[in-house]
């Protein structure tokens, strides 16, 4: 059985709808959104923490206005026992500030650090829809240096997944991967955010045609089981990051 950690949006509430989900002590991720902004992400990671989970905040580089910012975001993680964080680029169009890439986050947060707080960095099984495949080889093979996992964008294919981590080790990236799996949410919902976060050609197999299997999409949630199970019956992959869309109350067992 892999690991699973699930990861969640900060919105209101949400923190308790957690803490009544989740049993004490589990890995929770929390995302950063253009339109929430890291501060909340972080408000909610603390909230988190301090209630016994381990919480691992995303920083969005372009949220972050400079590096006396990222210090504060640092200071206030570890004193609420923080020790692992994900660092994006961030899908604000514009920089907030000094951070535009993963690339640069990482590298400070590893020297603001003092190597204390470990860091993911994402992977792309399928691509990227407007960073090519050398760019994102290159800059993890630069990333590497700095973090200690990497987690993968959304993906449906176990195979994909599977052909990803040995195309990182051919190029010389050792870094454990965890597949980002889409919890159990409807199919609508996850055929709607697609194109919008990057999701790759893997998720064409839920956008079936005809009028009776799309009533059937609309009103049915996709299943991680069968996925889960691929991805854990041969070697690769270290485990598993739920997508849950804050649908905490069908998690894969
Ligand atoms: N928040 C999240 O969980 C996730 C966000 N993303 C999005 O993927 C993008 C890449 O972020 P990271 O993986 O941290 O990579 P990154 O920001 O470290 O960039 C990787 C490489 O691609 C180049 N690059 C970055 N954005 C580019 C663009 N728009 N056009 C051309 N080249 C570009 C960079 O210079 C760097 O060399 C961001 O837009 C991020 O929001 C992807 C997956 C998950
Ligand atoms: N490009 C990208 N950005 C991300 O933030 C991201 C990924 N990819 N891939 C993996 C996970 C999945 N993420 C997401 C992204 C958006 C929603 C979402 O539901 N967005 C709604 C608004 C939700 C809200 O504000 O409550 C939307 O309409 O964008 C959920 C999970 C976060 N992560």
């Amino acid at each position: 059985m892999l690991a699973t950690r699930v990861e969640i949006i900060p919105t209101d509430g949400i923190v308790d709808v957690v803490n009544s989900a989740l049993p004490a002590g589990s890995t929770v991720s929390i995302t950063c959104l253009p339109h929430h902004g890291v501060e909340s992400t972080v408000r909610t990671a603390i909230k988190l923490s301090e209630l016994g989970f381990v919480a691992v905040p995303h920083i969005a580089a372009k949220c972050v206005e400079s590096r006396e910012h990222l210090s504060g975001i640092l200071d206030d993680c570890a004193a609420a026992g923080i020790t692992e964080m994900f660092a994006i680029g961030g899908d604000a169009p514009r920089a907030a500030g000094a951070y535009s890439t993963g690339v640069e986050l990482v590298r400070d947060i590893a020297e603001l650090s003092g190597g204390s707080m470990s860091v993911g960095v994402a992977g792309y099984p399928e691509g990227h829809p407007t960073i090519n495949g050398l760019q994102l080889m290159d800059a993890l093979l630069e990333k590497q240096e700095f973090a200690g996992k990497i987690v993968t964008q959304m993906c449906f294919s176990a195979e994909t997944i599977h052909n990803y981590v040995a195309l990182l080790r051919k190029e010389g990236v050792t870094l454990p991967v965890h597949a980002g799996v889409a919890g159990a949410v409807p199919k609508a919902k996850l055929i709607s955010l697609a194109s919008r976060i990057g999701v790759g050609a893997s998720l064409k197999f839920l956008s079936r045609k005809g009028p009776l299997a799309r009533k059937l999409i609309l009103g049915e949630r996709y299943a991680p089981d069968a996925l889960i199970q691929e991805l854990a019956a041969r070697p690769g992959v270290e485990g598993i990051q739920l997508y849950t869309f804050n649908s905490l109350e069908a998690l894969p067992q």
